[in-house]
């Protein structure tokens, strides 16, 4: 019996890469087709299954509940009641109109209550919904809800910046705009000076 771990899987061996259905290369070939490019050139024939493992990876999201993340907590944190912020954290989704990449940082912050979580976890539940096809209001709230009805903090704020490839590359093609979406939850949505106080930490 093999007990060799998940991580001593080379990804790059064609056995371990995920097989893409018959259909949805078919999809694929008729996508390339459509957008003026002949599917059955050399350059082209390993392409729709290529497409289809990428957009398994860029959807992996769907694969869990991201709260999962949030079921392992430190109940015992030494009476620590300051906010405790994850700030510049990278993260790619693709937006649910043109399936266009979503390019972006979150900050997420929390004053917790009882319950602690190990710091990593937060970029794990970000990650766990921007793995999905979004908008980014949605990515925001859904961020932020999570954390509020596992952590059951005092607080909760989430802002995220991000550009949209489907206004930088195409459509009005304007490169450089950012959209910012925030939800404030609980202190931070109902006493201004904590708002203020994690707003500035954030750096706004
Ligand atoms: N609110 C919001 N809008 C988004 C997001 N991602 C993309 N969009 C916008 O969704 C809109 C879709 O507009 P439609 O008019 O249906 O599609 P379209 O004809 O391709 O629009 P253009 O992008 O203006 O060419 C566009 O204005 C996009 O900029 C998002 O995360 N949130
Ligand atoms: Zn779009």
């Amino acid at each position: 019996m093999s007990c060799a771990a998940d991580d001593d899987i080379d990804p790059e061996n064609p056995l371990n890469k995920p097989d893409v259905p018959e259909n949805v290369q078919a999809a694929i070939r008729t996508l390339i087709e459509w957008a003026g490019d002949d599917p059955s050139r050399e350059g082209l024939l390993d392409t729709p299954k290529r497409v289809g493992r990428a957009w398994l990876e860029y959807c992996e999201g769907y694969k869990e509940d991201p709260a999962i993340h949030l079921s392992r907590v430190f109940e015992e944190v030494g009476g620590y009641e300051e906010i405790v912020l994850l700030k510049d954290i990278p993260f790619q989704s693709a937006c649910e109109h043109h399936m266009a990449p979503i390019t972006g940082k979150a900050h997420i912050a929390y004053l917790p209550d009882k319950k602690v979580v190990g710091i990593s976890k937060l970029a794990r539940v970000l990650h766990g919904f921007a793995s999905r096809l979004q908008v980014q209001e949605r990515l925001t709230a859904e961020v932020a809800d999570c954390i509020w009805d596992n952590l059951e903090p005092q607080g909760v704020a989430v802002v995220i910046e991000a550009q949209h490839g489907c206004m930088t590359g195409r459509g009005v093609k304007t490169p450089g705009v950012a959209m910012t979406t925030s939800r404030m939850m609980g202190c931070f949505l109902e006493d201004p000076r904590s708002r203020k106080e994690v707003m500035s930490l954030m750096g706004y």
